[in-house]
């Protein structure tokens, strides 16, 4: 079994690596985890997790290399893992947003293959909308990172200037779907429920209607003409929410989202 060193073990580094251990892609064993303050990673360390804050070690034992650090935060990693990498041997997946395989493969100095990768964060429950992209890694390591992103979610392969895209949309899109959530469930303890039982009602109405979409593979304006009934209170709260910019508020903060994902990097770190 191939071994994976996750350098930069924050929020979305641990959630890859639970999702590949709850669907069994990878034994927590075979799964080495980096970050500075390594008294965070202790409970993974009793889960058998390898855990150390050496980035060069972790990358020798390794096999496949995800980088999973802020942009501003690469640069000095890749300083440290440069001489750690053997060209026939590490694949190199990121999943940092805004770096191309281009700026990594220069600033490693390697003709290493390098894909990008771009999960969200229900990777962890194995539920990742995951987009793929790379500018020449081989159909073979391709089609194995294909495959670990499938076991944990969907996955799309992309062109790789779409991979800032990708992030807005898929990931930063959680954030944007939870806000939808936590503010139905507001509306609903004004006229009437408890915060915990609105929640519950926001959360299962939010799931049935993306697995509407899902199991029906309608498109939504289908699916809203059938809850708007003629002179009905549905089309009246719609319309409302439209009058105050509901659907170009999402537009303009995914479009805001991608234009920030594509300038988090700078060269110079
Ligand atoms: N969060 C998300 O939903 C998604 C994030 N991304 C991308 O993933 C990357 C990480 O984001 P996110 O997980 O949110 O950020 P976090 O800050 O949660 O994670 C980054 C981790 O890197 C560690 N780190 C920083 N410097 C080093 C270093 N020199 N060596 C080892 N570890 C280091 C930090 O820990 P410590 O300070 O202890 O070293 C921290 O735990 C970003 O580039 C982001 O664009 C992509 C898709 C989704
Ligand atoms: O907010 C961010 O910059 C990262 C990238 C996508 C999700 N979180």
């Amino acid at each position: 079994m191939k071994k994976i060193a996750i350098i930069g073990s924050g929020n979305i580094g641990l959630s890859l690596a639970k999702g590949l251990v709850k669907t069994n892609f990878a034994k927590a064993e075979n799964i080495i985890l980096t970050r500075r303050n390594l008294a965070q990673l202790a409970s993974y360390a009793s889960e058998g997790y390898k855990t150390t804050v050496d980035n060069h070690q972790a990358v020798a034992e390794a096999d496949i290399v995800i980088l999973a650090v802020l942009p501003q935060q690469l640069n000095a990693v890749l300083d440290e893992i440069k001489s750690a990498i053997v060209d026939e041997k590490h694949l190199i997946i990121s999943v940092i947003s805004g770096v191309s395989c281009a700026e990594i493969k220069s600033k490693l100095n390697k003709n290493i293959e390098v894909i990008r990768a771009m999960p969200n964060t229900a990777i962890a429950i194995g539920q990742s909308m995951t987009c793929i992209a790379t500018d020449g890694a081989s159909a073979e390591n391709l089609n194995h990172v294909t495959k670990m992103f499938e076991t944990v979610g969907l996955v799309s392969k992309i062109q790789e200037d779409l991979m800032t895209s990708a992030t807005a949309l898929c990931a930063c899109g959680v954030a944007f779907f939870l806000r939808a959530i936590r503010a139905a469930s507001q509306g609903g303890v004004e006229i009437g429920f408890h915060a915990d039982e609105a929640l519950k009602m926001a959360i299962q109405t939010a799931k049935g209607t993306a697995d509407l979409l899902f199991i029906n593979q309608t498109h939504p304006e289908t699916e809203i003409d059938k809850v708007t009934s003629p002179k009905g209170c549905t089309i009246a709260g719609l319309n409302e929410m439209e009058h105050n910019g509901f659907s170009s508020s999402l537009i303009k903060g995914i479009k805001l989202s991608a234009l920030k994902a594509g300038n988090l990097y700078t060269k110079e770190g």
